[in-house]
C-alpha cells in the first residue's frame, strides 16, 4: 500500500535569524527525504509562521518568507493567527522572557494547525518549548531545534541542578562551573542571561533546559566531530543524571551554502587585490555595534598591528529598534585613521556580505562576536578566529573556541565592568598573535581551523558524513512514528 507523505511542521521563533536557520534545516529534510513508497515525496515541510511583535521584525520575516516561497524549493508556509504579545513588551533586559512567553501563547494555534495540516512531527525552536504539552495532547511527536552549540545545550540541561549547586548569583560567583564535556567553565564565560537567578530570563532558561528532556529528540546545529565530548556527555546522561536524554541529531553546519552570484560589493573587489590569507575581517553579527570610545580603541589596535584589515563597523540602533545603523565614520573613527591605513585597510560602514568575505582567499582571520552562525561560517572556510563576545551565549562560545576546539586565539574582553570593552593594546596583541607568520599560537589556531573545515565538509558529505547520517536517522524516526500513526 502506498504511504502518504509525512508532513513535518516547523515552529521557528518569531524573528528572522532563527526562522532562516530552521528553514534551512527544513530544506535538508526535504532534500534527504527523497520519494516515499507511493507517488509523492516521503516528507513535506510546512513552516508555522508566527507574526513578530514589532513591525521591523515582521517586515524582515515577510521578506524572507517571500524569497523562499518564490524559490520553488517546496517549503510550505502556514501563518498562525495573530496573538496579543505579552503586556511587558520586549526590551533589552527581557528578550529571553518575552520570546519564551510569546511562543508559549502560540500553543492553541499550534495544536489547531497540527490537526488541520495532519502533522507527522513538530520541530520547535528552543525558545518554544512552552508548546510541548499542546503538541503532546495533539499526539504529535515533537523535536527541539537547537540553533546553538552542544556546549550551551549541556549547560542548559545542567541549569536546574546548577541553580541549586551554586549558592550565590552567577554574577557574584568567581569560581568555575562543571559542564560535562568541557574544561571547567569560569563564571566570566557563562552566558549573559545567567547573571541573577531571580531574573525572569534566567528562570526561562531553566524552564527550557527542563523541557528539552521531554522532547522526542533534539536536532542541533553542530557537527559530531566539532563537539564530540559534549555530545557524548549529553547522550550518556551526564548532564541530567538518572534520566535518559532524548536522541540527539547533530545535523550541522546548517548554513545557507548555496552558490550565490557574487555580490560584487566594493569590499569584496578590494579583497581581490590583497595577498592570500593576509586580511583580518572584523564583523559583529546582526546586533553588534560600537560607540566612538570602543571604535577608537579598535582603530588604534588595528593601526598598530600593521596587518591588513576589513572592518564592518556599525553604529547604535535608532530608538525603539535593535538593529545597528550604518556607521558615521567621521563620528566614530579617530582623525586621520582612514588616510594612515589607506591601501592596507578598509572600513565597511554597513551590512557586509559576510559569507562571501569569509570564502575569499585573502581572508586570514576573523574577529567575531561569536554568534554561532558566524562561527560555523568561519569554520566552514577554515578561517581562525579572535573571539570578542558581546551578547546572548557568546562568552561560552568564545571559551569553547579557545579552550576546547583550539581554533581561536584569546582576546581580553572586559565584560564585567566595561560592557565588552577591549583596549587597543590588547587587540593589537591578539591580532599579532593570530596573524604574525612567526606566531606559534597563531599557527596552531590556523591548523585547527583547517582541520575543522575538513570536519564540517566531511560531515555533510552524502553517504559517510556524520551530519548526513544524523539526518537519515531523524527522517527514519519521523517516518517510523508516522507509519505507526497511520496504521
Ligand atoms: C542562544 O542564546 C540566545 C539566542 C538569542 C537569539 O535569538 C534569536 C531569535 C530570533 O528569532 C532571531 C535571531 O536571529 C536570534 C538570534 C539570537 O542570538 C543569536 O543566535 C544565534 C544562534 O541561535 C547565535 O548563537 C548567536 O550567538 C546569537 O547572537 C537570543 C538570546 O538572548 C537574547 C540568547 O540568549
Ligand atoms: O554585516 C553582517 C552581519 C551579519 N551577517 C550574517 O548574519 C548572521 C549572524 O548570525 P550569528 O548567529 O552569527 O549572530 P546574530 O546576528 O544572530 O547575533 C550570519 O549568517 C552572518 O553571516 C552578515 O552577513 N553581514
Amino acid at each position: 500500500m502506498a504511504m502518504a507523505s509525512a508532513n513535518v511542521l516547523l515552529l521557528p521563533e518569531a524573528g528572522s535569524g532563527h526562522l532562516m536557520s530552521l528553514i534551512e534545516a527544513g530544506k535538508r529534510l526535504l532534500a534527504h527525504g527523497g520519494r516515499g513508497d507511493g507517488e509523492g515525496p516521503a516528507v513535506t515541510v510546512t513552516v508555522l509562521v508566527v507574526r513578530p511583535a514589532t513591525s521591523e521584525s515582521a517586515a524582515e520575516v515577510d521578506a524572507h518568507v517571500g524569497r523562499v516561497e518564490a524559490s520553488g524549493l517546496g517549503v510550505r508556509f502556514h501563518r498562525l493567527p495573530a496573538v496579543e504579545p505579552p503586556p511587558m513588551g520586549c526590551a533589552a533586559g527581557n528578550v529571553q522572557e518575552f520570546k519564551s512567553r510569546y511562543m508559549q501563547l502560540q500553543a492553541p494555534h499550534v495544536r489547531a494547525a497540527a490537526a488541520e495540516l495532519g502533522a507527522a512531527a513538530l520541530v520547535v525552536d528552543f525558545f518554544a518549548t512552552g508548546v510541548l504539552d499542546a503538541a503532546r495532547e495533539a499526539g504529535v511527536p515533537t523535536y527541539v531545534y537547537f540553533t546553538s552549540t552542544a556546549a550551551l545545550l549541556a549547560l542548559m540541561l545542567r541549569l536546574p541542578a546548577l541553580e541549586e549547586e551554586v549558592p550565590v548569583d552567577f554574577e557574584e560567583f568567581d569560581g568555575t562551573v562543571d559542564v560535562p564535556g568541557l574544561p571547567p567553565v569560569p563564571a566570566g564565560s557563562l552566558p549573559a542571561f545567567m547573571g541573577r537567578k531571580e531574573s525572569p530570563n534566567f528562570k526561562w532558561f531553566v524552564y527550557h533546559g527542563r523541557r528539552f528532556m521531554d522532547a522526542d529528540g533534539i536536532i542541533i546545529n553542530t557537527v559530531a566531530e566539532l563537539e564530540p565530548a559534549l555530545l557524548a556527555a549529553i547522550a550518556d546522561g551526564r548532564c541530567v543524571p538518572g534520566r535518559t536524554a532524548p536522541p540527539l541529531y547533530p545535523i550541522g553546519p546548517v548554513l545557507d551554502l548555496e552558490d550565490k552570484p557574487s555580490s560584487n560589493a566594493r569590499c569584496v573587489r578590494w579583497l581581490d587585490a590583497q595577498p592570500p590569507a593576509s586580511v583580518l575581517f572584523l564583523c559583529f553579527g546582526s546586533m553588534g555595534w560600537f560607540d566612538a570610545a570602543k571604535a577608537r580603541e579598535v582603530a588604534a589596535g588595528l593601526e598598530r598591528s600593521g596587518h591588513r584589515f576589513l572592518w564592518a563597523l556599525r553604529g547604535p540602533p535608532a530608538a525603539g529598534t535593535v538593529h545597528p545603523t550604518d556607521a558615521s565614520l567621521d563620528e566614530l573613527l579617530p582623525e586621520g585613521f582612514l588616510e594612515r591605513t589607506k591601501g592596507r585597510g578598509m572600513v565597511w560602514p554597513t551590512w557586509a556580505p559576510q559569507k562571501e568575505i569569509l570564502a575569499h582567499a585573502a581572508i586570514g582571520g576573523f574577529v567575531t562576536h561569536c554568534g554561532w552562525n558566524s562561527t560555523l561560517e568561519s569554520l566552514w572556510h577554515g578561517v581562525p578566529l579572535v573571539p570578542w563576545p558581546l551578547y546572548a551565549e557568546q562568552r561560552l562560545n568564545a571559551f569553547e573556541l579557545v579552550r576546547d576546539m583550539g581554533v581561536a586565539v584569546p582576546l581580553g574582553v572586559d565584560g564585567k565592568r566595561r560592557d565588552s570593552f577591549v583596549e587597543a593594546a590588547e587587540l593589537e596583541r591578539a591580532v599579532r598573535s593570530l596573524m604574525d607568520d612567526a606566531s606559534e599560537v597563531g599557527r596552531k589556531a590556523r591548523e585547527k581551523a583547517a582541520e575543522m573545515k575538513a570536519v564540517c565538509r566531511n560531515a555533510v558529505a552524502p553517504g559517510g558524513g556524520s551530519s548526513y547520517a544524523a539526518l537519515q536517522r531523524l527522517l527514519g524516526a519521523i517516518r517510523g512514528g508516522f507509519s505507526t500513526m497511520t496504521q
